[in-house]
């Protein structure tokens, strides 16, 4: 199940231009505050696939999505991302990360928000552009818009929008570059059951159909559990990469918290965890 062994050795092949693995991590470690948060992860990650990273408070998943950004550094191991290293490719990266909300007296208009992701300076004011090109820009936002279901809203100023809203406009913002990888740092978090469905179909359409490579890093596995190809999950300093059928069981997860979890799927097919030894207040009832 861990890709190493399938893999053969850390080493990483040389990079095979667009075809390659949009992803590639080979016994690769994090460091933060002068301590190893995980080392020896092996993931792959080819467009069109959804990834998630799980895991309780503070494994260091956070840290990954920076590490493949560039902005944490690679303690061990290899990285590579569209065929480059961690911070080289990131034109090419859709980023959206952990709990960006907008204040109720935010009268920035959810359409310009998606348009700062396309001039590149998200906080600034976008640039004026000759005729054509601001006539390209518009469509793409426009099309990116609806692409979310944001087109009622979109020019609705931003902070009067809701939660679900605000989130589907900054996945629209990530999505405007047309990333070949959407790093997505708990987009679920704070939206209630309905919007969080909502919300994660939507990235599991993006990903599917529109072939981008998602890795999303998550407390709760339930919303996205339909849409996943692979999960990741870091504790206690390791990882486990598969299937979430290979990943999420009682097997895997004792092994990995080396102490005794269960995994029980409830009535409704929703995964539940008892016993997992949690370092902070997110309960047993998910999966993460
Ligand atoms: N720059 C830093 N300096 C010192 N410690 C850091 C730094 N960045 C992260 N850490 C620590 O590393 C650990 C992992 O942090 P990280 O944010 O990656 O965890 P996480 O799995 O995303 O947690 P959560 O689920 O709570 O968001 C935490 O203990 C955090 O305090």
């Amino acid at each position: 199940m861990d890709r190493a062994t399938a893999l053969g050795g850390p080493r990483l092949p040389a990079p095979k231009g667009e075809r390659g693995p949009v992803l590639e991590l080979r016994g690769a470690a994090a460091r933060a505050g002068g301590r190893t948060l995980w080392s020896g992860v092996d993931l792959t990650v080819r467009a069109g696939e959804f990834t998630a990273v799980l895991g309780p408070n503070g494994a260091g998943k956070s840290t990954l999505v920076k590490m493949l950004l560039g902005a944490a550094p690679v303690a061990a191991g290899e990285v590579r991302i569209l065929g480059s290293r961690p911070g080289q490719a990131n034109h090419r990266i859709g980023y959206l990360p952990q709990r960006r909300s907008f204040d109720a007296s935010m009268r920035i208009r959810g359409i310009d928000v998606v348009r700062m992701g396309l001039d590149g300076d998200r906080w600034g004011v976008p640039l004026p552009l000759p005729g054509p090109r601001r006539r390209a820009a518009r469509a793409r936002v426009d099309e990116v818009v609806e692409l979310v279901g944001a087109s009622t809203y979109a020019h609705r100023p931003i902070g009067q929008c809701s939660g679900g809203e605000q989130q589907r406009l900054l996945i629209a913002q990530a999505l405007v570059r047309r990333p070949q990888l959407l790093l997505l740092d708990e987009p679920l978090d704070s939206l209630d059951l309905s919007h969080q469905g909502g919300v994660a179909a939507l990235i599991g359409r993006i990903c599917h159909r529109e072939s981008v490579a998602v890795v999303m890093v998550a407390h709760d596995v339930n919303p996205i559990l339909h849409h996943l190809d692979t999960v990741l999950y870091l504790a206690e300093g390791g990882s486990a990469t598969g299937t979430p059928e290979e990943v999420i069981t009682s097997t895997t997860l004792t092994r990995l918290y080396g102490a005794r979890v269960e995994v029980l799927r409830a009535s409704d097919g929703r995964l539940v965890v008892v016993g997992r030894p949690e370092t902070t207040g997110g309960g047993h009832a998910a999966v993460g």
